[in-house]
């Protein structure tokens, strides 16, 4: 095993019935660092979050997760490891802290009391202990789930889309949460669908069609894809879409907010197929502006391209 990495995996493939949900997948995770865990739905995230804690066994591929073998270790590597599924469930009619009492009589906590109260005051939830956790708000389900996957001190967080559905201000808590953890040494793995969580991960890899397409940090993510994109502002912005849309050269074109996007990997190309559009259409009014590509712009890009691939190879 290797001393550096807490995950290590190579060339996790998982199939279900025909279906390749995962191919090929290497990761390599550093202790303390926060990986996001991108991709569309679909695209193996879950399998492969499954594959690495040990829950599923890979059809092909081998590795470590905290120095044990994911293949034949599964059970020590479940006992050090926090995991919060999708849907992750609480006893909805016993209290956030009959909850935690369940828990740490699973993992056989010792000193339970001692544990618990800490575990509740460090997510801010002690003076909401006796609240029923089938009465809490998004955002308070989400704390409890937390208090309930690391009260064991694992040394690694698998967290499956912990924040869905929950409001901003809570997500923002929830991430100087998992920030605070990363400080205390955790490595932490979190699979989201939102661009602005992405940007909190010290490390990204994005997955489509079961396979990993890209990984780094934010920057190098961006630099990597040799994207290029231009800013459109101006009162008929919206009627331009379907035309632009239509040019072979132009590779993505998107809303965000009043401004339109158009990316691709040639500006003379994209300058001039947005230029047609506009003679076509008799549309001169819109100012347009060449700006670093988001995050967004970037994945759906390497979807697209991806997904064409996969339907040119049948
Ligand atoms: N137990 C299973 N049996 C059959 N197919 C499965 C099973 N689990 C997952 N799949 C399929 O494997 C593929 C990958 O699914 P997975 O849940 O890993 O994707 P995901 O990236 O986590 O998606 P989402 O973002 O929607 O959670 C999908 O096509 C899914 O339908």
């Amino acid at each position: 095993m290797s001393e550096e990495y807490v995950i290590d995996v190579q060339g996790l493939v998982k199939r279900f019935a025909n279906k390749i949900a995962v191919n090929s997948v290497d990761l390599q995770l550093k202790k303390g660092e926060v990986w996001g865990f991108l991709g569309p739905n679909g695209s193996g995230k879950t399998t492969t979050i499954r594959m690495i804690c040990g829950l599923l066994h890979a059809d092909e591929g081998h590795g470590t997760c905290l120095g044990l073998d994911i293949q034949k270790d599964a059970e020590q590597i479940r006992r050090q490891t926090g995991y919060m599924t999708q849907r992750f469930s609480f006893w909805s009619d016993l209290s956030i802290r009959e909850n935690l009492e369940f828990v740490a009589r699973l993992y056989q906590i010792k000193n339970k009391r001692q544990v618990i109260d800490d575990t509740l005051k460090k997510l801010g939830l002690f003076d909401r202990q006796k609240q029923l956790a089938g009465a809490l708000s998004g955002g308070w389900k989400q704390r409890l789930a937390l208090a309930a996957v690391t009260m064991h001190k694992p040394k690694l967080l698998l967290l499956d889309e912990p924040t869905a559905g929950v409001d901003p201000q809570a997500r923002r808590d929830f991430w100087d949460e998992i920030h605070r953890l990363s400080l205390d040494g955790m490595t932490v793995l979190v699979s989201t669908h939102y661009m602005d969580e992405a940007e909190r991960c010290d490390q990204i890899a994005y997955l489509a069609y079961g396979e990993l397409i890209t990984k780094g940090s934010v920057q190098q993510i961006i630099d990597q894809s040799e994207l290029v994109t231009i800013k459109g502002v101006g009162s008929q912005v919206r009627a331009l879409l379907s035309e632009i849309k239509n040019n072979t050269n132009i590779e993505q074109a998107s809303y965000f907010g009043s401004a339109l996007h158009v990316s691709g990997h040639d500006m003379t190309l994209i300058k001039q197929g947005i230029e047609q559009a506009q003679t076509k259409l008799n549309i001169h009014d819109i100012q347009w502006q060449e700006v670093s590509p988001t995050l967004e712009d970037v994945f759906i890009a390497l979807t697209q391209r991806t997904g064409g691939d996969k339907r040119g190879h049948g």
